[in-house]
């Protein structure tokens, strides 16, 4: 690739951002940074950021921010060579901050779903917890009920995305999300896209990057949390 590419991907939860980043992966080679993944193998390896983020977590709350930034940070740092898409960082305007004085970014995609459908969508979410894979009864099934594709195991359906938690977590994130997407604003780097269906926003998205980054023929990118 002739220029590297840093973009972060913003939305309310159910807004699509982990299937858009695949697609994104998939399609110009970027690599996926899922900061929910990689919180979670900081807890299934014990680290100590881990082991703290994890009491956070069990609570339903939000990782503070300096844990948070300890973890992703020097990861990024490690990146220098490659393109990427981070998927659920930054949360706060602190974390846009400190991600600034890291990199500078090229783009930041904002996902605008209405509630009714995340709502829809969030009830039908079924989780891999191992790996992160997210399946969708509807959208994408796995192919055995109740199981992943891969690794045949369990899926898992979170507390956090039943109708009762949404309310919560949307008016959260509206209030998190609303200083950082003036900041991105003020930068001249946001892109926001709306409507109730992916298939429908993908290809404005698609096309969109495209006149930022060259395609690549590469179909083998993997979810990764981090490098
Ligand atoms: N910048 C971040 C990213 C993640 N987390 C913590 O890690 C958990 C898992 O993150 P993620 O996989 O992004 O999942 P959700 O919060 O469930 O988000 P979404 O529904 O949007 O996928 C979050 O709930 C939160 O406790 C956090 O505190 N701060
Ligand atoms: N019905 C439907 N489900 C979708 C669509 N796009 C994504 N999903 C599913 O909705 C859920 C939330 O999507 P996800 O990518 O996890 O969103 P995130 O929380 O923003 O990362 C998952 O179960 C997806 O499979 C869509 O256009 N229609």
């Amino acid at each position: 690739m002739a220029k590297l590419f840093r973009a972060v991907i913003m939305g309310p939860p159910g807004s699509g951002k982990g299937t858009i980043s695949e697609r994104i992966a998939q399609r110009f080679g970027l690599t996926h940074l899922s900061s929910g993944d990689f919180v979670r193998e900081n807890i299934a390896a014990n680290t100590d950021a881990g082991v703290l983020a994890k009491t956070y977590i069990e609570r339903g709350l939000l990782v503070p921010d300096h844990v948070m930034t300890r973890l992703l940070l020097p990861r990024l740092e490690e990146m220098t060579r490659h393109s990427w898409l981070m998927d659920g960082f930054p949360r706060t305007l602190a974390q846009a901050k400190a991600l600034n004085s890291t990199c500078d970014l090229d783009l930041v995609i904002s996902l605008n779903i209405p509630y009714e459908t995340l709502k829809d969508r969030l009830s039908d979410r079924w989780i891999h917890p191992a790996s992160g894979r997210v399946y969708n009864m509807g959208f994408n099934p796995p192919r055995v009920q109740g199981r992943d594709d891969i690794s045949g195991e369990p899926l898992i359906h979170h507390d956090d995305d039943k109708p009762e938690a949404l309310v919560a977590r949307l008016r959260q994130y509206k209030d998190l999300a609303k200083p950082i997407i003036n900041l991105y604003k003020s930068k001249g780097i946001l892109h926001t896209f709306s409507g109730t269906d992916t298939d429908r926003i993908w290809p404005y998205i698609n096309s969109l990057l495209s006149t930022k980054i060259p395609s690549t023929s590469q179909t083998d990118t993997q979810r990764i949390p981090m490098p």
